[in-house]
């Protein structure tokens, strides 16, 4: 964003002409959404604070009873936030006066993208007062305290209903916990340039093409996916990431099953094929036989020799494969061995606690996190929560919002991993494979809402991808 307002004020746009044009943007959204009642606007040093100023002076223009809380004294004020204050015409309260209860609505333009520590002083008490209070509160930017890359919290920040922000969504609004602290997201243009290569995606359908069949297909060309199974108290896993892989459209979906354990799976399951497997040779065997295109592993498979074992064989035959779960924790005093066997039509699906132990040594923030480990792994890293991120070595990360709390589910996982696998079956790249699976399984699981389980997942999987336009 830095760069783009460099080159718009070096094309002959003035900065205070992008303040603005924000702070315009901001009132429209402001008062389509607000009946007219006080306002205070909480204001900061740099150009956060000058679309504040901007905002005040619109509002009080509009008829609105305005007070303006300013974090450095009036006189004080340099830049941009000090020439928008001066042209206002309004005196400010010092920041230490602002009394939440008092206001109708908050405006916070604190800090937006030039935050660079924690909040202390009377910032950090506005901020800590602001979230405790029932008052309405639409962020300028962002809600002061998120970071705008990394979507961590510096110290403190309130929940905002609303936050505007110009442009484009930044990663802090999309990470958590930013991604619940920014309330709704409204983006407005401020006529910037819209030719620069985000940093990020938000995901989406504009990113990647759900594959269909020809006219003239036939169930192995619609996609055959093979899962291997678990024990015979851990098969439920297994099922749903092959229920996952079949509604989300592939052709033929086959569970290898553990000797002891195959009268369940035949007793479960209908559509869905089974098979056994004993050892890494007949693992290999059976890949081949089931015409697998893809393969998923991990789920409920058991934190067993067998389970290491059959990952290493699936991978050497170099079929797409989702490596999810006991998959990925089998590894944990070995994870070298894993990222040695791993190829670029792998894609690994851990949630933090499995992402810790795969690897241990990569820390801070999620994006960078899970760009680290597909930069070791070379292959791409899913990385599941509220906000999932989705890396591949050489491709801009990959942000997914799509889902809900109601994923917080026993068993969702493991349908997105089938999801994932049932995609690459029908021909999709790993990172296309894993984007559109987390974003079709996010719709899912809203479309289940209150209440959804991992049973009702594939179901609403099939409703979600038909909801997405196909090519
Ligand atoms: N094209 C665009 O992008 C447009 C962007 N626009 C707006 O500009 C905003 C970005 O403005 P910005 O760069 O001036 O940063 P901002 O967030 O106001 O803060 C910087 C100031 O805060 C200070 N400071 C930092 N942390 C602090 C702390 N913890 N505690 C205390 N102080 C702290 C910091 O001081 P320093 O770190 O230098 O000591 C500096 O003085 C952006 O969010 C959007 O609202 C629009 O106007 C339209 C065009
Ligand atoms: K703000």
């Amino acid at each position: 964003m830095s760069r783009l307002d460099a080159r718009a004020v070096a094309g002959g746009t003035s900065q205070t002409s992008l303040i603005e044009r924000a702070a315009r943007s901001c009132v429209r959204v402001i008062r389509g959404r607000y009946t007219r009642r006080p306002a205070a606007v909480l204001c900061g040093p740099g150009n956060n604070g000058a679309d504040g100023w901007a905002i005040a002076r619109l509002l009080r223009a509009a008829d609105w009873p305005v007070t303006v809380y300013t974090l450095t004294p009036q006189k004080d004020l340099t830049g941009a936030a000090g020439q928008v204050a001066k042209g206002s015409g309004l005196t400010a309260e010092p920041l230490r006066a602002f009394r939440p209860e008092a206001a109708g609505l908050v405006i916070d333009a604190l800090f937006g993208a030039g935050l660079s520590r924690p909040l202390v002083g009377d910032a950090r008490g506005a901020l800590d007062s602001l979230a405790e209070a029932a008052v309405p509160v639409v962020a300028i930017d962002l809600p002061s305290g998120v970071d705008g890359a990394t979507g961590s919290v510096l110290g403190t920040a309130a929940r905002a209903e609303v936050t505007v922000t110009f442009h484009a969504p930044k990663p802090g609004h999309l990470l958590s916990p930013g991604l619940g602290l920014r309330g709704e997201l409204v983006v407005t243009d401020i006529g910037l340039p819209q030719d620069a290569e985000p940093d990020a995606h938000w995901n989406g359908p504009c990113l990647w093409t759900l594959p269909v069949p020809e006219r003239d297909t036939h169930k192995y060309a619609r996609g055959a996916v093979l899962v291997f199974g678990g024990p015979r108290i851990a098969g439920g896993a297994a099922r749903l990431s092959a229920h996952g892989a079949a509604r989300i459209g592939a052709g033929a979906v086959t569970v290898a099953s553990p000797e002891e354990a195959l009268d369940i799976y035949a007793a479960h399951l209908d559509a869905i094929m089974v098979k056994p497997v004993t050892d890494a040779a007949s693992a290999k065997r059976l890949i081949e036989a089931s015409k697998a295109k893809a393969l998923v592993i991990g789920p409920g498979a058991g934190r067993t020799d067998a389970t290491r074992s059959h990952v290493l064989a699936a991978l050497e035959t170099r079929v797409p494969i989702v490596v999810d779960a006991d998959a990925l924790t089998v590894f944990e005093d070995d994870p070298d061995t894993l990222m040695q066997a791993l190829h670029e039509k792998a894609v690994l699906t851990p949630h933090i606690g499995e992402f810790g132990r795969v690897f241990p040594d990569i820390q801070g923030d999620k994006l960078s996190m899970t760009a680290a480990a597909a930069a070791r792994a070379g292959t791409t890293v899913l990385l599941k929560g509220a906000d999932t991120v989705i890396s591949t070595p050489s491709r801009v990360p990959v942000i997914n919002t799509s889902g809900t709390p109601w994923l917080a589910t026993a068993g969702a996982g493991d349908v997105l991993t089938g999801a994932i696998a049932g995609l690459m079956a029908q021909g999709l790249g790993a990172h296309d494979a894993a984007c559109a699976g987390a974003y079709l399984h996010g719709l899912a699981g809203q479309r289940g809402g209150r209440g959804v389980t991992a049973d009702d997942l594939p179901g609403l999987l099939r409703e979600a991808g038909r909801a997405v336009a196909t090519r």
